[in-house]
């Protein structure tokens, strides 16, 4: 018996076999290591053996052929081969597969080859000798990426007519329906799109989709943050910096807008950027030129952007905080995504799709589905997390049920307690049980065999830091920050991410 909703025993199965993008992690990554130092390879596989299947070759023509009869997620290549050298290597597997992103291991940070590799759009380079740690984060970084690129979103009204292969992007609401034409309309337009709706409500999914039915998808898609880094590091992510620019800048660096070229930028948090980058921005959309940190060269990129943002620009405009220009620029196509409280028929269609992940993720197969009862409290709850709180509600329950089917006993407090009234309350998290939780959620997850510890574990605790210091501060996010020792961006990311609900009495709760 498959998870679906209110189902009667018997009912045709309506398990989805894609996989949603958290569980990118559950079938294992292959990388392919290609150089002709034997302690390298060597080394490769036993530091990454936990993040990937790790292939080896120990000169191109090897290298080549693995990479043709294998399905690989990334490549690590040594810049000098006996056979042929490394930056003619990368532009055959450019040729074989533009989405596969390869790491450079150069003997000097700075050597021009791969600063030359960089700008055809390699993923990054690594300077030997090898370190551990930087190898692994910058191997998971390359896997991700190729995962963003390739997980094709197939847009339908209908989850079930929807393809099986790729992550769905559900809705049969009218207003998602636009959303969708909307897509539809514009993705092969090659002009910059300005996707807007409250955190949680998809605009990611809506930047990967208009990268794939783009005129662009067979080339790079990259994705920054831009209130995850603070201003500096920032402008020096998106432009690159040269050798000196600033204490640290110990060697050249190209930026995601040189190693775009060709390509599409996905600039999520839009709003939160300082003056100098959203001039340097508002450049790049007139046209297309820019400089590196501290360099004087003027260059050109062929970059398509897709910007996102869950702030009042508008607003922000006016208070001085924002350019006008640049929202502007930014403000000519625009996808709204609205909240899921506005579009509710939406609820059950999400609902069947994330439980049937989730009882795939946890290994649940005797979990039958959600009762009529407990689908009638998800079907009215106000969703201040939107689309993200749901599938985080829906998860915690596959997680935690020992019965069949999902009753009203099963789900969260502030969905079973919702009024109706308030509109963008969360559940208090009462402080004891949040520090006792940990344990129970590691060994739940330890239970069902998931593959994810370390990431659902490190999310519940960031959670529950951010929660208590925003209760300290009465919801001031400066003071918090400072406390915390982060960024306002990066706090306002974490808020936004976890669906912290600073209630308007100033208490903090936590949903999702
Ligand atoms: N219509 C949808 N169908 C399926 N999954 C969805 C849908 N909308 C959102 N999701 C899922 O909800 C989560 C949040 O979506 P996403 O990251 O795109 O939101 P966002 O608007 O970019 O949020 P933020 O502003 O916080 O970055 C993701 O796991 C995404 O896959």
């Amino acid at each position: 018996m498959s998870a679906g909703i209110a189902v009667p025993k018997n009912s045709p199965s309506k398990v989805d076999q894609t996989q949603p993008k958290s569980s990118w992690c559950k079938t294992m990554p292959s990388l392919l290591v290609i150089d002709d130092d034997r302690l390298i390879l060597t080394l490769a596989q036993k530091s990454l053996a936990s993040i990937a299947d790790v292939e080896t070759a120990s000169s191109a023509a090897e290298g080549m052929e693995k990479l043709k009869a294998g399905d690989f997620d990334a490549v690590l290549l040594d810049i000098q081969l006996p056979d042929q050298n490394g930056l003619a290597v990368f532009c055959e597997i450019r040729e074989y597969d533009r989405r596969i992103p390869v790491i450079f291991m150069t003997i000097e940070a700075a050597s021009n080859t791969a600063i030359e590799a960089m700008q055809l759009g390699a993923f990054d380079y690594i300077a030997k000798p090898l370190a551990v740690d930087p190898l692994r984060d910058l191997v998971e970084k390359a896997i991700e990426q190729r995962q963003i690129s390739s997980v094709p979103v197939a847009i339908s009204a209908d989850d079930e007519s929807a393809d099986a292969s790729g992550e769905l992007f559900i809705g049969r609401s009218p207003a998602m329906l636009d959303v969708f034409k909307a897509i539809g309309k514009v993705a092969k337009q090659d002009v910059p799109i300005l996707v807007r709706g409250e955190s949680g409500t998809g605009k990611e999914l809506v930047a990967r989709a208009l990268y794939q039915y783009s005129r662009r998808s067979e080339e790079t898609f990259l994705a920054v943050n831009c209130a995850a880094l603070p201003d500096n590091l920032l402008e020096s992510e998106l432009f690159g910096h040269e050798k000196g620019a600033f204490t640290g800048a110990e060697s050249r660096r190209i930026g995601k807008f040189e190693q775009c070229n060709g390509g599409t930028l996905f600039l999520d948090e839009i709003g939160d950027m300082a003056s100098p980058v959203q001039a340097k921005v508002l450049r790049v959309l007139q046209d297309q030129r820019f400089e590196r940190v501290g360099g004087n060269k003027e260059l050109k990129t062929d970059v398509r952007i897709i910007a996102a943002t869950n702030r009042p620009l508008e607003q922000m405009v006016d208070d001085g905080e924002y350019r006008e220009d640049l929202l502007y620029r930014l403000n000519g196509v625009t996808i709204e995504l609205p909240p899921l409280r506005d579009r509710l028929s939406d609820v059950p269609a999400l609902i069947r799709f994330f439980l049937s992940g989730a009882k795939r993720e946890f290994n649940k197969p005797d979990l039958e589905g959600l009762s009529p009862e407990a689908v009638e409290l998800l079907s009215a709850y106000d969703w201040p997390g939107n689309v993200r709180q749901l599938r985080a509600v829906i998860r915690r329950c596959v997680l935690d049920t020992v019965m069949p089917v999902i009753t009203p006993d099963g789900l969260p407090r502030e969905v079973t307690g919702y009024k109706g009234t308030t509109a963008a309350s969360g559940a208090s998290t009462d402080k004891a049980a949040a520090g006792a939780g940990l344990p129970k959620l590691v060994r739940d997850l330890l239970n069902n065999g998931s593959t994810n510890v370390y990431a659902e574990a490190t999310e519940y605790m960031e959670r529950y830091v951010i929660t208590e210091v925003l209760r300290e501060t009465n919801g001031n996010q400066s003071q918090a920050a400072e406390i915390l020792g982060i960024t306002r961006g990066k706090l306002r990311d974490r808020i936004n991410s976890f669906n912290i609900v600073l209630k308007s009495d100033v208490e903090v709760g936590a949903a999702g």
